[in-house]
Protein backbone atom coordinates (compact mmCIF):
# COMPACT_ATOMS: atom_id res chain seq x y z
CA UNK A 1 0.00 0.00 0.00
CA UNK A 2 1.66 3.13 -0.86
CA UNK A 3 1.76 5.93 1.95
CA UNK A 4 -0.17 9.87 1.43
CA UNK A 5 2.29 11.36 -0.09
CA UNK A 6 1.12 15.06 0.11
CA UNK A 7 3.51 15.95 -3.03
CA UNK A 8 1.22 13.75 -5.04
CA UNK A 9 -1.36 14.53 -7.49
CA UNK A 10 -4.42 12.06 -7.44
CA UNK A 11 -6.18 11.38 -10.50
CA UNK A 12 -9.14 9.73 -10.56
CA UNK A 13 -9.44 7.30 -14.38
CA UNK A 14 -12.50 5.52 -15.56
CA UNK A 15 -14.65 5.03 -18.50
CA UNK A 16 -17.93 7.69 -19.20
CA UNK A 17 -20.14 7.77 -15.90
CA UNK A 18 -18.03 5.86 -13.81
CA UNK A 19 -18.08 8.51 -11.16
CA UNK A 20 -14.89 10.52 -11.63
CA UNK A 21 -16.49 13.76 -10.79
CA UNK A 22 -18.24 12.45 -7.54
CA UNK A 23 -15.45 11.26 -6.52
CA UNK A 24 -12.69 13.78 -7.46
CA UNK A 25 -15.35 16.62 -5.34
CA UNK A 26 -15.45 14.43 -2.34
CA UNK A 27 -11.39 13.96 -2.52
CA UNK A 28 -10.83 17.29 -2.94
CA UNK A 29 -13.22 18.52 -0.56
CA UNK A 30 -11.65 16.04 2.29
CA UNK A 31 -8.23 17.03 1.54
CA UNK A 32 -8.59 21.07 1.32
CA UNK A 33 -7.30 20.85 -2.13
CA UNK A 34 -8.23 22.68 -5.68
CA UNK A 35 -10.44 19.50 -8.39
CA UNK A 36 -9.61 19.66 -11.67
CA UNK A 37 -12.11 18.20 -14.26
CA UNK A 38 -12.10 18.39 -17.85
CA UNK A 39 -15.32 18.94 -18.38
CA UNK A 40 -16.29 22.40 -16.27
CA UNK A 41 -12.56 23.08 -16.77
CA UNK A 42 -12.28 22.96 -20.60
CA UNK A 43 -15.96 24.55 -21.20
CA UNK A 44 -14.61 27.56 -18.96
CA UNK A 45 -11.73 27.97 -22.04
CA UNK A 46 -13.49 26.82 -24.91
CA UNK A 47 -16.87 28.29 -24.36
CA UNK A 48 -18.35 24.82 -25.26
CA UNK A 49 -18.95 21.33 -23.85
CA UNK A 50 -17.47 18.28 -24.51
CA UNK A 51 -20.05 16.88 -26.41
CA UNK A 52 -20.42 20.04 -29.03
CA UNK A 53 -16.59 20.35 -29.28
CA UNK A 54 -16.88 16.27 -30.04
CA UNK A 55 -19.27 17.62 -33.00
CA UNK A 56 -18.17 20.82 -34.40
CA UNK A 57 -14.09 20.16 -34.05
CA UNK A 58 -14.48 16.46 -34.27
CA UNK A 59 -13.45 13.94 -31.37
CA UNK A 60 -9.86 14.16 -32.43
CA UNK A 61 -9.17 17.80 -31.30
CA UNK A 62 -11.38 16.78 -28.35
CA UNK A 63 -9.16 14.65 -27.35
CA UNK A 64 -6.29 16.92 -27.77
CA UNK A 65 -7.64 19.31 -25.36
CA UNK A 66 -8.28 16.58 -22.55
CA UNK A 67 -4.87 15.98 -23.19
CA UNK A 68 -3.69 19.21 -22.81
CA UNK A 69 -5.94 19.65 -20.01
CA UNK A 70 -4.99 16.52 -17.79
CA UNK A 71 -0.89 17.31 -18.67
CA UNK A 72 -1.46 20.55 -17.09
CA UNK A 73 -3.96 19.96 -14.15
CA UNK A 74 -0.93 17.79 -13.35
CA UNK A 75 1.29 20.73 -13.16
CA UNK A 76 -0.60 22.55 -10.40
CA UNK A 77 1.09 23.26 -7.38
CA UNK A 78 0.31 22.18 -4.75
CA UNK A 79 -1.42 19.53 -6.52
CA UNK A 80 -4.93 18.74 -7.18
CA UNK A 81 -7.34 16.27 -7.41
CA UNK A 82 -7.86 15.84 -10.87
CA UNK A 83 -10.69 13.75 -12.65
CA UNK A 84 -9.13 12.90 -15.78
CA UNK A 85 -11.45 12.93 -18.98
CA UNK A 86 -12.11 9.03 -20.19
CA UNK A 87 -9.53 9.44 -23.51
CA UNK A 88 -6.45 9.91 -21.84
CA UNK A 89 -5.60 7.34 -20.76
CA UNK A 90 -4.98 6.02 -24.52
CA UNK A 91 -2.09 8.34 -24.37
CA UNK A 92 1.37 6.44 -23.36
CA UNK A 93 3.55 10.53 -22.79
CA UNK A 94 -0.26 10.36 -20.43
CA UNK A 95 0.12 7.16 -18.77
CA UNK A 96 4.21 7.97 -18.32
CA UNK A 97 3.07 11.70 -16.70
CA UNK A 98 0.95 9.77 -14.49
CA UNK A 99 3.39 7.26 -12.88
CA UNK A 100 4.20 9.54 -9.76
CA UNK A 101 0.30 9.93 -9.23
CA UNK A 102 -1.82 8.41 -7.01
CA UNK A 103 -4.10 6.84 -9.80
CA UNK A 104 -7.69 5.60 -8.67
CA UNK A 105 -9.99 3.56 -11.58
CA UNK A 106 -13.87 3.44 -11.12
CA UNK A 107 -15.25 1.12 -12.92
CA UNK A 108 -18.56 -1.23 -13.67
CA UNK A 109 -20.17 -3.19 -16.26
CA UNK A 110 -21.18 -1.26 -19.28
CA UNK A 111 -24.83 -1.25 -18.96
CA UNK A 112 -24.62 0.61 -15.50
CA UNK A 113 -22.12 2.94 -17.01
CA UNK A 114 -24.83 3.49 -19.86
CA UNK A 115 -27.60 3.71 -17.48
CA UNK A 116 -25.40 6.78 -15.51
CA UNK A 117 -23.53 8.67 -18.66
CA UNK A 118 -27.42 9.89 -19.07
CA UNK A 119 -26.76 12.07 -16.13
CA UNK A 120 -25.64 15.21 -17.96
CA UNK A 121 -25.73 16.48 -21.44
CA UNK A 122 -21.83 17.65 -21.72
CA UNK A 123 -20.79 13.90 -22.43
CA UNK A 124 -20.31 13.33 -26.16
CA UNK A 125 -22.42 9.93 -27.79
CA UNK A 126 -20.21 9.01 -30.09
CA UNK A 127 -22.67 6.02 -31.37
CA UNK A 128 -26.30 5.88 -30.09
CA UNK A 129 -26.09 2.43 -29.01
CA UNK A 130 -24.16 3.69 -25.52
CA UNK A 131 -23.66 -0.06 -23.97
CA UNK A 132 -21.91 -0.80 -27.75
CA UNK A 133 -19.97 2.22 -27.45
CA UNK A 134 -18.26 1.85 -24.19
CA UNK A 135 -17.60 -2.03 -24.67
CA UNK A 136 -15.02 -0.82 -27.47
CA UNK A 137 -13.59 2.07 -25.53
CA UNK A 138 -13.50 -0.39 -22.75
CA UNK A 139 -11.71 -3.04 -25.18
CA UNK A 140 -8.93 0.10 -26.02
CA UNK A 141 -8.69 1.45 -21.96
CA UNK A 142 -9.22 -1.68 -19.94
CA UNK A 143 -5.49 -2.37 -20.16
CA UNK A 144 -4.31 0.89 -19.69
CA UNK A 145 -6.45 1.72 -16.93
CA UNK A 146 -5.31 -2.03 -15.07
CA UNK A 147 -1.92 -0.31 -15.86
CA UNK A 148 -2.16 2.71 -14.21
CA UNK A 149 -4.28 2.46 -11.21
CA UNK A 150 -2.76 2.25 -7.88
CA UNK A 151 -6.60 1.32 -6.58
CA UNK A 152 -9.68 0.10 -8.45
CA UNK A 153 -13.18 0.06 -6.94
CA UNK A 154 -16.43 -1.51 -7.64
CA UNK A 155 -18.71 1.54 -8.27
CA UNK A 156 -21.98 -0.47 -8.89
CA UNK A 157 -21.71 -1.78 -5.53
CA UNK A 158 -20.16 1.40 -3.38
CA UNK A 159 -21.18 4.72 -3.05
CA UNK A 160 -18.56 7.94 -3.91
CA UNK A 161 -18.58 8.38 -0.31
CA UNK A 162 -17.13 5.06 0.88
CA UNK A 163 -15.05 5.07 -1.99
CA UNK A 164 -13.99 8.39 -1.00
CA UNK A 165 -13.11 7.42 2.60
CA UNK A 166 -11.31 4.35 1.21
CA UNK A 167 -9.32 6.12 -0.55
CA UNK A 168 -8.08 8.54 2.02
CA UNK A 169 -7.77 5.11 4.88
CA UNK A 170 -5.63 3.73 2.23
CA UNK A 171 -3.44 6.85 1.84
CA UNK A 172 -3.21 6.91 5.63
CA UNK A 173 -4.95 10.19 5.37
CA UNK A 174 -5.51 11.60 9.01
CA UNK A 175 -7.20 14.95 8.66
CA UNK A 176 -5.80 17.61 10.84
N1 LIG B 1 -20.72 5.04 -6.96
C1 LIG B 1 -21.86 5.51 -7.47
N2 LIG B 1 -23.04 4.90 -7.19
C2 LIG B 1 -24.20 5.37 -7.72
N3 LIG B 1 -24.29 6.45 -8.54
C3 LIG B 1 -23.14 7.10 -8.85
C4 LIG B 1 -21.87 6.67 -8.33
N4 LIG B 1 -20.92 7.50 -8.80
C5 LIG B 1 -21.55 8.40 -9.58
N5 LIG B 1 -22.88 8.17 -9.61
C6 LIG B 1 -23.87 8.93 -10.40
O1 LIG B 1 -23.61 8.57 -11.77
C7 LIG B 1 -23.66 9.72 -12.61
C8 LIG B 1 -22.30 9.93 -13.29
O2 LIG B 1 -21.33 10.28 -12.31
P1 LIG B 1 -20.13 11.30 -12.63
O3 LIG B 1 -19.43 11.54 -11.33
O4 LIG B 1 -20.64 12.49 -13.35
O5 LIG B 1 -19.23 10.39 -13.62
P2 LIG B 1 -18.02 10.76 -14.63
O6 LIG B 1 -17.47 12.08 -14.16
O7 LIG B 1 -17.06 9.63 -14.49
O8 LIG B 1 -18.60 10.80 -16.00
C9 LIG B 1 -24.10 10.88 -11.70
O9 LIG B 1 -25.51 10.98 -11.78
C10 LIG B 1 -23.67 10.42 -10.32
O10 LIG B 1 -24.48 10.99 -9.29
O1 LIG C 1 -14.38 8.84 -23.43
C1 LIG C 1 -14.33 9.90 -24.10
O2 LIG C 1 -13.87 9.93 -25.25
C2 LIG C 1 -14.84 11.11 -23.46
C3 LIG C 1 -15.25 11.07 -22.15
C4 LIG C 1 -16.02 12.13 -21.47
O3 LIG C 1 -15.36 12.53 -20.31
P1 LIG C 1 -15.78 11.94 -18.91
O4 LIG C 1 -15.17 10.58 -18.87
O5 LIG C 1 -15.21 12.89 -17.92
O6 LIG C 1 -17.29 11.87 -18.84
C5 LIG C 1 -16.23 13.30 -22.35
O7 LIG C 1 -16.58 14.43 -21.61
C6 LIG C 1 -15.00 13.45 -23.18
O8 LIG C 1 -14.97 14.63 -23.77
C7 LIG C 1 -14.86 12.34 -24.18
MG1 LIG D 1 -17.21 13.87 -15.10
Amino acid sequence: MRSFDASAPIVVVGLMGSGKTSVSRLLADALGRRMRDSDPDMRERYGASAAEMAEKEGPEVLHDREAEHLREALRDEPPSVIAAAASTVERADIRALLEPAVVIWLDAADEVLAERMSSGSHRPHFESDLRAMLAKQRARRGPFFEEIADMTFDVATMRPEQIARQVLNALGYEPA
